[in-house]
């Protein structure tokens, strides 16, 4: 008998207590129109606003098989939230996005039925492909993240047209191996996780998103990330 799969969200938050509810819902009403089985795994690092105030109440109103938060004591980055939350999912299939609807839902359909035609390793949203694009950015952001994008691609060649970004579906086991590889913790984790997965083989195919900057709050990207993702880049070319 087929084994039915099941999709692990893994949803870092800080200071997400105002986009938190709507995501939840959007989520739950995706995979009940989907028909597909899921958990959400939120990994809120202490954030002072009452987020996970706010999580609690989802578990009591969506069921703890469904809602679950595994916090941490402080605010100790992206990429480990993800290896942090990953312990905790139960899922064949982990899919990791933003919680500010920059990564809307809908997308995730797409990317499921994409995984499934060719029996993807992972699948990741684009921005810079198909009828992808970015909504809200001023100038300045979409020139720095082209540029990430454009940066890495000429130096490491990776053959995947969003490096930088953050919505995707990963087989669990390929998201355990290479997250296990991957040295950087910061905004760099994407674009090396994606490098390293393209040199160990696995089969990467893209599903074309729309990017929304987020409605409430603030970006947490600053300067020192960007030096510290050139740093990235110019590491794994000489490594790998
Ligand atoms: N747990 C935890 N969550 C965090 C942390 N920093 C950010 N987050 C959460 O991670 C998500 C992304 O953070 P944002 O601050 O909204 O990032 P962004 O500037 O919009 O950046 C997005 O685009 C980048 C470039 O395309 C991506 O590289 C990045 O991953 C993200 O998708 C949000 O859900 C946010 O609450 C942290 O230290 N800890
Ligand atoms: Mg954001």
């Amino acid at each position: 008998m087929a084994v039915k799969n099941k999709y692990s969200i893994l949803l870092p938050t800080y200071n997400e207590r105002r986009n938190l509810p709507i995501i939840t819902w959007l989520l739950n009403r995706t995979f009940t129109e989907n028909n597909l089985d899921w958990e959400l795994i939120i990994i809120d690092d202490a954030s002072p606003d009452g987020t996970q105030t706010v999580a609690k109440q989802l578990i009591n109103a969506y069921g703890s098989n469904r809602i679950k938060l595994q916090p941490r004591a402080g605010k100790l980055g992206l990429g480990t939230a993800y290896v942090h939350g990953l312990q905790f999912a139960t899922g064949n299939f982990v899919i990791i996005m933003d919680a500010d609807f920059s990564h809307h839902p809908k997308f995730i359909s797409r990317m499921v039925a994409k995984q499934a035609e060719g029996d993807y390793d992972i699948v990741t949203g684009t921005r810079y492909a198909g009828d992808g694009g970015v909504f809200g950015w001023d100038l300045k952001r979409k020139f720095v993240s082209r540029g990430a994008n454009l940066f890495a691609d000429t130096v490491l060649r990776p053959g995947v047209s969003d490096l930088t970004g953050s919505f995707r579906l990963y087989k669990k086991a390929v998201l355990q191996e290479v997250i296990r590889r991957t040295e950087s913790k910061g905004y760099t984790f994407q674009m090396e996780m994606m490098v390293r997965a393209k040199g160990m083989g696995f089969k990467v195919a893209e599903v074309p998103i729309t990017f929304v900057d987020r409605l409430y709050g603030e970006s947490k990207l600053g300067g020192d990330e960007i030096v510290e993702y050139a740093k990235g880049v110019l590491n794994l070319w000489l490594k790998v």
